[in-house]
């Protein structure tokens, strides 16, 4: 009997190690579609789902790893998802951006999350199809973004300032000791979200009310909710559209009593782009939606720059010697007192910084570049072929991940990456192509600013007694880096060598 079943055993683990060698690989199809992959265990129309909101954007990272294709489809929401994992692709994708379009997902995004009127949502959805010639209202205020974030426009002029919150509050933060446990992601959060808003909003800023911060935080971890909650979103995502509600009404009064002519060139240029065009419900609702671009990815961006910095002693002191060489020392006159000037345009040449914050964005990605194919097309030198109506989804952590771009250290954090060369289409942390982030040179030098500042005038200790990994939280899918899984709590304590001494940017 026992003969008898260790033979089925063995039969059954035979047929199941043959069934594995020879399982059908997916293939191209005669059209040149790229190949579908079979449902997850099996479970007919819903098994991606499962998978899906199982593992969350990791399950795009987890299926291209398993099958290791360039691009394949899967079938999910009633119709085909294209994920694209090679570098090799991106390219050809960008060369589209009108076909393979991401203008038309943040048309859909915008409007929906922000519950915007019917008149404001056709509007700003107006003319982003593949052969519209007209202008459209979503890229002209795109366009006016782009330039008041560029060096020449006014990015220089909101680093100046988000810098100056920072080293105020520092100041703050030093004068009192420091802080015992403190929990380091809503310690971080609540400062870059201030250095941030203080800078685009002005004196108007109405993220200084906590109440409006607070809130804006609760609709933004909830996107997910108050986009699938279409039809009654106060009762599946109550946090969320209560929290946008917030924001939308002091979105409103500071429009309405003109305080934004006080406050960034993209505030104000984006006001007059948008003004006439959507009501001014819709631009302070727009104007909430916006700040998840803003605030979203710039506060885990700094929360992991300064988790991997202060949790490496030896990159820590890297970084303090580059940032020593960029700061300046003095005495003052009459006081006496020391002077350090650790200087803005300088940032750059302490390059560790910059690398650390971008090899944070590549080995903790989570994000998923969606876009929409908006009438058939081939991409790849495969020629692939894309259906009009299928969704395309960019799977970021594959990419970041791949050895044959990122070489033999592609899955560790390596800290002075980004230092040398990189691969260029294979590092998608702030996107590319037409579509590459328009904040990202603000976002860098003000994240740089506060972590530089950091390193000179604090120590980070945990404070339950190590550094440990706290994993990610997937939870929110909007994310281009998601915030840590577990709390990290710390102790920021003054460094004796700061004491007595006068801290400031030099611009
Ligand atoms: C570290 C912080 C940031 C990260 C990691 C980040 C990342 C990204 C990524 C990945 C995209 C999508 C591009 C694509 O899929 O091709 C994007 C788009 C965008 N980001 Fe950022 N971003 C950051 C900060 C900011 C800030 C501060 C602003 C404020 C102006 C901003 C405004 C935008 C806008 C308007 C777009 C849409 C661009 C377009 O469609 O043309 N971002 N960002």
């Amino acid at each position: 009997m026992a003969d008898y079943s260790r033979i089925t055993l063995c039969l059954a683990a035979a047929i199941l190690a043959t069934a594995f060698l020879f399982r059908r690989r997916p293939k191209l199809s005669p059209n040149r579609e790229p190949p579908c992959i079979p449902q997850l265990f099996c479970i007919p129309y819903i098994g991606h789902m499962i998978g899906l909101f199982w593992q969350r954007t990791a399950y795009y990272s987890n299926v291209s790893k398993k099958w290791n294709l360039p691009i394949f489809s899967l079938s999910m929401f009633g119709g085909k998802v294209y994920v694209v994992s090679s570098p090799d692709l991106m390219h050809s994708l960008h060369r589209q951006p009108r076909v393979v379009s991401f203008w038309f997902i943040e048309g859909q995004f915008t409007t929906l999350l922000g519950g915007m009127s019917k008149a404001s949502a056709d509007a700003l959805q107006a003319n982003l199809g593949a052969a519209d010639r007209e202008s459209s209202l979503l890229v002209e205020g795109l366009k006016v973004t782009q330039q008041a974030m560029s060096p020449q426009g006014g990015m220089e002029e909101m680093n100046r300032r988000a810098a100056a919150v920072v080293r105020t509050r520092l100041d703050e933060l030093q004068e009192t000791g420091g802080t015992n446990r403190v929990d380091l992601w809503g310690w971080i959060q609540h400062e870059i979200t201030i250095a941030t808003t203080e800078s685009i909003y002005g004196l108007g800023n109405p993220y200084r009310d906590p109440k409006v911060e607070s809130a804006f935080w609760d609709f933004a971890d909830d996107t997910i909710m108050v986009l699938l909650s279409r039809y009654l979103p106060k009762a599946l995502a109550p946090k969320g559209v209560s929290g946008r509600e917030v924001v939308v009404q002091a979105m409103n009064t500071y429009f309405g009593t003109g305080a934004y002519k006080d406050s960034s060139p993209l505030t104000s240029a984006r006001y007059a782009a948008l003004k006439g065009h959507i009501n001014d419900e819709d631009l302070a609702r727009f104007e909430c939606v916006n700040g998840i671009a803003i605030l979203g990815n710039s506060v885990p961006t700094a929360f992991w720059t300064i988790y991997h910095i202060f949790s490496d002693p030896a990159l820590l002191v890297e970084v303090r010697a580059q940032v020593e060489m960029i700061t300046s020392n003095a005495t003052a006159a009459g006081s006496g007192r020391r002077m350090r000037k650790i200087n803005l345009r300088a940032l750059k040449e302490a390059p560790l910084l910059f690398s650390v914050m971008q090899e944070a964005l590549r080995h903790r990605a989570t994000g998923t570049g969606p876009r929409m194919v908006m009438e058939d097309t081939m991409v790849g030198q495969e020629k692939y072929h894309l259906e009009k109506g299928a969704a395309v989804i960019i799977a970021n952590h594959a990419l970041h991940f791949d050895a044959s771009a990122w070489g033999a250290s592609a899955d560790r954090f390596v800290a002075d990456r980004f230092c040398g060369k990189t691969p260029a289409h294979a590092f998608r942390g702030f996107g590319g192509g037409i579509n590459l982030c328009p904040g990202k040179g603000f976002a860098m030098v003000e994240i740089a600013a506060f972590a530089a500042m950091m390193a000179m005038r604090f120590d980070l200790l945990p404070a339950d007694g190590s550094w440990d990994e706290p994993g990610q939280n997937l939870t929110n899918m909007s994310l281009q880096i998601a915030p840590p899984g577990k709390k990290v709590y710390v102790t920021i304590a003054p460094r004796q060598e700061a004491h007595d001494v006068d801290w400031e940017f030099d611009s």
